[in-house]
């Protein structure tokens, strides 16, 4: 096997309170990997034991159980820094009295790598990340953004086998955050690095990752490219984590006319149909009996979001659930709406 696997590991915290090997472990058996290119994104809320996960592969943290190995050979044994894998961090830890060249160049003087080579590397990288011309700059005088751009670069300057990397952009506000997931992406794919990415935001995790590694409570529920991830949860926990809202069993009536409005494509077995933010939709007017048609419901609020109305709306037999207006109609709360589906939205579980 080339790159990175992780077979059953459990990582456990003692606890004093509770007396040793007391309580779940906070990764329990999970097995993973990471293909040499590969980009693979480790995605769970707060607590999950994501950052176990990757200390573990550090080899910050023993285990508990299972292995870890790079290209087949276990790296029981080997100390953190003979790995070869680099680490960046939420807040990027860059050396405040270097300026921004010198903090990128800072494992390469490690390696004794020529001066006039780390001159080129470094101007390299700093372009790669967009800051080119940035290398004279007191790293003091950086935006939030700026600074996980050095700490981007300066983690890629060695070359790392494998970089891990922790929740590197939630520090950083929302717009920014999406412009450097997409820079990131374009970084690691660009210098061929292969990664493990931790975060705990979905989209961020499907921008950045070939694939998205879906953890909770210590385990793996899920690993598979973002695409069928969102297409086919495996569980109602993966749909719930990645922003499925509402649930509607296939044999109730509703769950009837969701059927009728995907088409025939219902695989056996299915169950479940999984609806996204946006999957109902309000119809024009008093159009129930309209195709496609699915319900009614009651608005209860309305509000303008990223370019479109949406509305909170009460429907019997799910709940509250977050409904687009189509161009054109328009819907208050206290009306009685009719609402269409629509199939992208849905996954069937
Ligand atoms: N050094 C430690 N000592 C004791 N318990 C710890 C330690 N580090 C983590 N834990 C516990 O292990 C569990 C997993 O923590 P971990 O930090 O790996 O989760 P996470 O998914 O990365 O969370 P977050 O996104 O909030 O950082 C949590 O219950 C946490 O309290």
């Amino acid at each position: 096997m080339d790159g990175l696997t992780i077979d059953a590991m459990s990582v456990r915290y003692d606890d004093a309170r509770k007396g040793r090997d007391q309580g779940p472990p906070a990764v329990d058996g999970l097995s993973l990997e990471v293909r040499r290119g590969e980009v693979v994104a480790l995605l769970g809320p707060s607590g999950c034991g994501k950052s176990s996960v990757l200390r573990a592969i550090a080899g910050l943290e023993p285990l508990a159980g299972g292995a870890v190995a790079w290209d087949g050979q276990d790296l029981a044994g080997v100390p953190v820094h003979r790995r070869g894998f680099g680490l960046m961090f939420q807040d990027g830890q860059l050396f405040p009295h270097r300026d921004v060249a010198g903090n990128v160049e800072f494992g390469l003087r490690m390696a004794r790598l020529p001066r006039a080579e780390r001159r080129a590397r470094v101007a390299g990288l700093l372009d790669l990340v967009g800051l080119a011309g940035y290398g004279a700059r007191s790293v003091a005088t950086l935006s939030g953004g700026e600074r996980q751009r050095v700490a981007l670069a300066r983690s890629l300057a060695p070359q790392p086998r494998l970089l891990l990397l922790d929740e590197p952009l939630s520090a950083l506000d929302r717009a920014l955050r999406e412009r450097l997931a997409d820079d990131l992406r374009a970084a690691l794919v660009a210098t061929g690095t292969t990664a493990l990415f931790v975060t705990h935001d979905h989209d961020e995790a499907a921008t950045v990752g070939d694939r998205v590694a879906v953890m909770s409570a210590g385990r793996l529920l899920q690993a598979a490219t973002p695409a069928d991830l969102w297409r086919r949860p495996a569980t109602r926990e993966v749909a719930e984590f990645l922003g499925y809202e509402a649930f509607v069993p296939l044999d109730s009536p509703l769950g009837a006319r969701v059927r009728a409005s995907l088409g025939g494509d219902i695989p056996a077995g299915a169950r479940l149909a999984a609806l996204a933010e946006g999957a109902l939709v309000v119809l024009p007017g008093d159009s129930l009996a309209e195709a496609g048609a699915l319900a009614r419901g009651v608005v209860l609020s309305s509000a303008f979001r990223r370019g479109r109305t949406e509305l909170g709306v009460r429907v019997e037999g799910i709940g509250r659930v977050t409904a687009a207006a189509r161009p054109g109609v328009s819907a208050a709360p206290g009306d009685d709406v009719a609402l269409g589906v629509d199939p992208q939205a849905v996954a069937l579980l």
